[in-house]
């Protein structure tokens, strides 16, 4: 195009390439210009931060930053397709930033291959107009939140486990922030991960889509509909969308309201009794040491032939995937149903002998927990025996698969 036919300050290319979009009303040569000049800052590289990522790279968001401090694996790609299996092992900030450039090469894709942390947060935000929340755990999102109204940036957050989702924006034209919605955090042992919950590829595609979607709105100036003080919920097993109205900017709230105390960022794994990830860490002993038993002491159970029950009380799909030798289902939550402790009596009580009851779990946290209940059920006080010999496998299935039997499944 000579300059005879142009009158604005896109080229022959850019036209060329995001012509569908320029078309598109409410987007025109201004959208696209404000698109190309826009700095967006995705954190996390995962689930949703891909989705988010390639469509703003598509739609030419001129610098694109991506922060992440893992690596790719195998099991990451049912869901987090900017990778790919050549990728596994490399960190995914790059490899994701590399999908974004060779989508599109005239934009400027800047991965930070480091743990957004309250070190870090704030000289990353400084370089970004826009943050999007693509991370996976309560301590990161309560920072990029305090980061981003300390910034004064827009936040587009978002979240997705098992077929459900949300979307919403934070601290824009004078609607609410995260904290102003929950200004303490959760208790940690109440929050479910991906890793235990799962998720589902398609549901974080959707909702990764939505948070583009409200960024290049925000860019191109479409003010009226974006997701502030309204959060968008997804439930893609029903197969429904449903927008609620949520509460408006507090103004005694500690971040963003008319007098903050917070004013500086804070220790945010301490503050939510949580790291900066949603990985599994080694789980703590809670219960006193005569309830634990180690996987190796186990194992030379099995190998001496001793006769106990092996209950494994994770949940049913897990259970399928693979347990151990004779090992009996009954999950957690159906645990203290009568119908439950009848068949474990049944079972332990073996002609003139009760037979020790040994519980696994994935992990060796809900096998604790296990133990107790159990133990209140059995050996309760009413009962005039309390000679159950009831013991949690420390390490549960993930120990199992390191310290017996690396061909144990890990999932
Ligand atoms: N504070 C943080 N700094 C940098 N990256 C973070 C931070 N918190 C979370 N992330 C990244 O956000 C991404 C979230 O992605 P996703 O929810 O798909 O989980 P994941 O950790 O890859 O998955 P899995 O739980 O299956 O291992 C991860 O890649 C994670 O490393
Ligand atoms: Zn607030």
């Amino acid at each position: 195009m000579s300059d005879l036919y142009k009158l604005h300050g896109l080229n022959n290319s850019q036209v060329g390439r995001y012509g569908r979009q320029l078309i598109t009303p409410g987007v025109g040569v201004a959208g696209q210009e404000a698109l190309l000049a826009a700095k967006v800052l995705v954190v996390g590289a995962g689930g949703l931060g891909c989705p988010i990522a390639m469509y703003l790279a598509g739609a030419g968001v001129g610098t694109i930053g991506i922060v992440d401090y893992d690596t790719v694996e195998v099991g990451n790609l049912h869901r987090q397709i900017g990778h790919n299996e050549l990728k596994e092992g490399h960190a995914k900030a790059v490899s994701l930033a590399t999908a974004c450039q060779q989508l599109n090469s005239s934009i400027s894709v800047i991965p930070h291959t480091v743990t957004f942390t309250s070190d870090t947060a704030l000289d990353l935000i400084a370089r970004y107009d826009i943050v999007v929340d693509a991370s996976d755990n309560v301590a990161t999102r309560y920072l990029i939140n305090d980061a981003s109204v300390l910034a004064n940036k827009i936040l587009v957050s978002g979240s997705a486990l098992k077929w459900d989702g949300q979307v919403t924006v934070y601290h824009y034209n004078n609607g609410p922030c995260y904290r102003c919605l929950f200004p303490v955090p959760p208790p940690a042992e109440t929050v479910t991960r991906c890793s235990d919950g799962g998720v589902l590829g398609p549901i974080v595609g959707v909702i990764g889509s939505l948070q583009a979607l409200e960024v290049i709105k925000i860019i191109t100036n479409n003010s009226d509909g974006v997701l502030s003080g309204r959060l968008m919920l997804y439930d893609g097993l029903a197969g429904t969308f449903k927008t609620v109205k949520i509460r408006s900017r507090q103004p005694g709230c500690v971040v963003c309201g008319d007098n903050p105390t917070l004013t500086e960022l804070i220790d945010y794994p301490q503050f939510c009794s949580s790291p900066y990830s949603d990985k599994s860490s080694k789980v703590d002993d809670r219960i006193e040491d005569e309830l634990i038993m180690t996987c190796k002491q186990y194992k030379s159970i099995l190998d001496t032939n001793k006769k106990h029950i092996l209950l494994d009380v994770r949940p049913k799909n897990q259970f399928e995937i693979c347990s151990l030798p004779n090992s009996t289902n009954i999950p957690i939550d159906e645990l203290s149903r009568e119908s439950s402790i009848k068949t474990i009596e049944e079972l332990a009580i073996n002609e003139n002998e009760i037979l020790p009851i040994y519980i696994v779990c994935r992990r060796g946290n809900k096998s604790q927990d296990a133990a107790t209940i159990l133990g209140n059920k059995l050996n309760s006080t009413e009962k005039s025996t309390n000679s159950f010999i009831i013991k949690h496998i420390r390490d549960g299935l993930t120990g199992w698969n390191e310290e017996i039997d690396p061909t144990f499944p890990l999932y």
